[in-house]
């Protein structure tokens, strides 16, 4: 008989606790070994300049990766990384290891994964999937899946009547790994994408960052008490959880985050704040489903409702755009803020693609791309749904979203200090000064004209 050899190979799970991954494999018993492969494709350039891995996300991946291996190593489980194209690199581990492959990897979110997937089964390898991004396993969603409720409110109502779907189970003893001992030829060293902008991120990658920034956040600053009242701030201290990179590329499991919220209201009670938390994770939960029920449609412009919708192809204003010199104060901060430090609250994000799609009247897709290159968060399921969402495309009822961005600066950044902190420049001016600079009414010496203005407002004395 064949000797078998177990290749776990992560993805974006990028942990130990919560891992169906670890869990086959352990029960399994067939030695191990473990891999990351980074695509070669993420750090091309493409054609409108953009890259699959700016450098603020790189960095936050790079430092994940880091922790793992660190982790493994202590556990003396040899951590592989490789980059090329995953198919090519699988099959060159299967020669390698000569023998039966069992090949164990999360399930694909997007379609690009999928073809992954579905290529590897072509050369003969065991493939078995699992998850591990979503509160929800498939078993679970099975019949929801098969008529997949058009609004998230209906989702979300669906799945709170069934309290036995968040459960979590025991995490996989990696002591009990039996570990695949002779060195695998790995991939030289990968040149990490270098920046053309200093990066200062928030926060460190990887898991042990992860779970000690959710302790702080929820048990040591108790900053979840006051989470529905401060998420909409476009800056400041802990007003909102940050906890999406670590979720993004499952340096935290949601699981794990859901349920330390329900110890919190176990300890202090449910209020209205922690609830909110579990709401948001809910959304995310929603966009994650919605993208393996739609596919490749949550690519095309007409979106998921096959809508037909105008787009210009104006470079002037997407160049606006990449440069951070659209001349809105509010936008270009937004836009600087996102190259230097790979993450923007969620409402700015929501007012950035408003402007994009509304009033510089450019392709949904690519500001999502955009998107992708810069947030450290980037969740295909989440970026992707969010910005058809906010394209009237998406899963939003309403047929069109747009934000009226004088009216939201003045609501959510009234004392202008996210503006401030990235655009320096308009240090002296006063809130109105910025709103008529915006509206065009009346233009600031210190900054460029806008290239599309927004409406005008004017504060009520
Ligand atoms: C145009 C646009 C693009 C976006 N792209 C991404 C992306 O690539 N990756 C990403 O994780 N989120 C994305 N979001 C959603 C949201 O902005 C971020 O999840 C949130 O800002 C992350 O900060 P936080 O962890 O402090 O969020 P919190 O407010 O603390 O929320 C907790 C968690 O709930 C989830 N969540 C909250 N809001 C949303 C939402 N609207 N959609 C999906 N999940 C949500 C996230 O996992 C988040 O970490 C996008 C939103 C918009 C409007």
């Amino acid at each position: 008989m064949q000797k078998t050899t177990q290749v776990l190979w992560l993805r974006n799970d990028l942990r130990l606790h919560d891992h169906e991954g670890f869990r086959l494999a352990v029960e399994h018993g067939a030695p191990l070994a473990v891999i990351y492969i980074l695509p070669e494709h993420w750090l091309n350039t493409d054609d409108d300049g953009m890259s699959r891995l700016g450098s603020a996300k790189a960095h936050f991946l790079r430092a994940s990766l880091i922790d793992l291996h660190r982790q493994l190593e202590d556990q003396t489980i040899n951590f592989n990384m490789y980059h090329g194209h995953p198919v090519d690199i699988i099959t060159r581990l299967r020669d390698e290891l000569c023998g039966d492959i069992r090949l164990l990897t999360s399930d694909a979110q997007a379609p690009e994964e999928q073809e992954w997937l579905e290529a590897v089964k072509e050369y003969d390898i065991d493939l078995v999937t699992y998850e591990s991004q979503t509160l929800f396993s498939q078993a679970q969603m099975a019949t929801l899946l098969n008529d997949f409720p058009a609004s998230f409110s209906k989702f979300r109502k669906t799945v709170e009547k069934r309290p036995e779907l968040f459960y979590i189970p025991e995490s996989a003893e990696t002591t009990r790994l039996h570990i695949h001992e002779q060195p695998l030829r790995t991939s030289a060293s990968i040149s990490w994408p270098g920046s053309e902008y200093a990066v200062s991120l928030g926060c460190h990658g990887g898991e042990r960052p992860g779970i000690e920034w959710l302790s702080r956040y929820v048990w040591d600053d108790k900053a979840i008490t006051h989470y529905k009242e401060t998420r909409n701030a476009l800056t400041g201290e802990n007003f909102s959880s940050r906890l999406s990179p670590w979720l993004a590329w499952g340096c935290l499991s949601p699981r794990y985050i859901w349920h330390e919220i329900l110890k919190f209201e176990a300890s202090y009670g449910e209020t209205e704040h922690t609830y909110w938390l579990r709401f948001e994770l809910l959304w995310r939960e929603y966009f994650h489903w919605s993208m393996r029920v739609h596919g490749d449609r949550l690519f095309a412009r007409s979106g998921i409702q096959r809508k037909k919708i105008e787009a210009s192809d104006n470079s002037v204003h997407w160049q606006a755009w990449c440069n951070a010199s659209t001349g809105v104060p509010m936008i270009d901060a937004g836009l600087r803020e996102l190259r230097h430090t790979g993450f923007v609250s969620n409402r700015l994000r929501q007012n950035m693609a408003s402007y994009f799609i509304h009033q510089l009247k450019l392709d949904w897709r690519l500001g999502a791309r955009w998107f992708e290159m810069y947030l450290c968060d980037f969740d295909v399921a989440s970026n992707y749904g969010n910005w058809a969402y906010l394209a009237g495309v998406g899963h939003d009822p309403r047929p069109v979203r747009e934000f009226n961005l004088n009216k939201q600066l003045h609501q959510y950044d009234p004392e202008l200090s996210h503006i401030r902190r990235w655009c320096p420049e308009i240090e002296e001016n006063s809130l109105q000064d910025v709103l008529d600079h915006q509206a065009g009414r009346k233009l600031l010496a210190s900054f460029p004209p806008p290239v599309v203005t927004v409406p005008a407002f004017d504060i009520k004395s």
